[in-house]
């Protein structure tokens, strides 16, 4: 047994703690049985540690982890909080190596943080926040501001499970270990980058949160972006924290809405009635607790160019959106086209395309190859490897660092600045009125005229 880690989750009680954080933590600890972990929950309700040690249980068994919640020490404590002497006698007496996991909404979490001092907290004890992290850059910074006056930068967990998808971390062997793909891997041969997640589900309860962020501040300004920059990194040195997010936060600072025009760069839509897998789906306006008159969109699409000698010029389109049918999921790379073919050769000389699917992972790669009948005639043939499921779930992944002590999947403060500097402007040109919310119907694949991209 290694040194038990204490997990001391704020919000215990909460839907992301029994949604997302325990199954995370019970998956994690079957793939490592040698890990020790102990739960303190706190929260306002009056449970008692048997209670909280059957919500544990529960979440577990979701991920097939029975046997591993008899490994896990599990306390509850009633705790506010935002209130000084509860927090005092939460943090009383721990020891060793801690984490404290914010699953509580954005405002809990900064009037907690705000409340505690660095002598509440254990040297080494790990913060560790969810998205949304601030609502802007300069809410953000202030963020930064507050957690770094109680620990170091360096024990500060801004989690982004997309950091820890397998696909994301794929990109990092598939590029810089292959001489056929690292070399190519800049505006030289490659004319445009598509990173595409788009989802069948819908609102799924989730107004009160989604309503007031929408399609691109809760996927494209955090998730996106996170795999934009691993994508078009320089080689880190290494593949610890400061290497490897010195890489991706320099990307960060680099990519800027393309041609400085947020209106000619962005789209923004929002799901009318329809049909998803046979289940009815209302209007996004009329899904309970929305307010028509947010202008909220479920479908963002903005295109960005990232400002170095490797990437200028090329364009990098994210898009993510609701209610999508048979939804694409996936970051697709396309090459240029050769500058020049050999008389004779007829057929197709489109550039390749290099899809990387978001889970299940599979890689693909589309070439122009000699059809059977005519080795002069070259028509498009597809390379493809099915890479599995990835052993963790993302959120497993990124809690597994957590855990370790290891920041290298969190993003780091400057770079959760970063991203909310890069779509400022698009965010203001939609509040400006500048983009025109348009309409597609749920189940569909996306309003009509927008570009199809499979
Ligand atoms: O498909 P995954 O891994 O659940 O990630 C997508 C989800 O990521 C979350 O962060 C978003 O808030 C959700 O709206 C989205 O559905």
């Amino acid at each position: 047994m290694t040194d038990a880690t204490t997990l001391v989750i704020l919000g215990a009680g909460g839907d992301l703690t029994s949604r997302l954080l325990l199954p995370a933590l019970g998956q994690l600890l079957v793939r490592e049985p040698d890990r020790a972990v102990r739960i303190i929950g706190a929260d306002r309700e009056e449970w008692t540690d048997a209670e909280l040690a059957t919500v544990v249980r529960t979440a577990f068994a979701s991920m097939d982890a029975e046997d591993a919640a008899a490994r896990v020490d599990v306390t509850y404590v009633r705790t506010d909080i935002t209130q000084t002497d509860d927090l005092r006698a939460l943090t009383a007496g721990l020891t060793g190596r801690v984490a404290l996991y914010f699953a509580v909404p954005p405002s809990v979490a900064a009037a907690c943080i705000s409340t505690l001092t660095p002598d509440m907290l254990p040297a080494g004890t790990m913060l560790v926040m969810e998205k949304p992290f601030g609502t802007d850059e300069a809410s953000a910074r202030e963020l930064n501001r507050t957690l770094t006056a109680l620990v170091p930068e360096s024990q500060v967990f801004r989690v982004d499970h997309f950091l820890g998808r397998s696909t994301t971390l794929n990109l990092l062997g598939a590029r810089f270990a292959n001489r056929i793909l690292e070399p190519l891997w800049s505006a030289e041969s490659i004319e445009s980058v598509d990173i595409i997640y788009d989802e069948s589900l819908a609102l799924e309860g989730r107004a009160g949160y989604y309503d007031r962020a929408g399609a691109l501040v809760d996927m494209i300004q955090s998730h996106l972006l996170q795999v934009l920059a691993v994508l078009a990194m320089d080689e880190p040195a290494s593949l610890d924290e400061v290497d490897f997010r010195a890489a991706t936060g320099a990307v960060l600072r680099a990519t800027a809405v393309w041609g400085d025009d947020p209106a000619a760069s962005s789209r923004r839509a929002r799901y009318t009635a329809g049909e998803i897998d046979g289940t009815a789906k209302p209007s996004y306006v009329d899904e309970p607790g929305v307010d028509p008159d947010r202008h909220t969109e479920t479908l963002a699409e903005t295109v960005f160019e990232v400002r170095n000698a490797r990437w200028a010029g090329v364009p990098f389109r994210l898009r993510s959106g609701k209610a999508i049918g048979t939804p694409a999921r996936e970051i697709v790379v396309h090459f240029r086209p050769v500058r020049h073919v050999p008389q004779g050769l007829t057929g197709s000389f489109d550039g390749a395309i290099l899809r990387f699917s978001l889970g299940p992972d599979r890689m693909a790669l589309e070439l122009n190859l000699n059809a059977a009948e005519d080795p002069f005639e070259l028509e498009r043939a597809t390379l493809s490897a099915e890479l599995g499921e990835g052993a963790l779930k993302a959120y497993a992944e990124v809690l597994s660092g957590v855990l370790d002590g290891d920041p290298m999947l969190a993003v780091r403060g400057d770079a959760a600045e970063q991203c909310w500097r890069i779509v400022a402007p698009i965010l203001e040109a939609w509040q400006r009125d500048e983009v025109p919310m348009d309409e597609y119907v749920a189940g569909s694949l996306g309003p009509e005229g927008w570009p199809a991209y499979r």
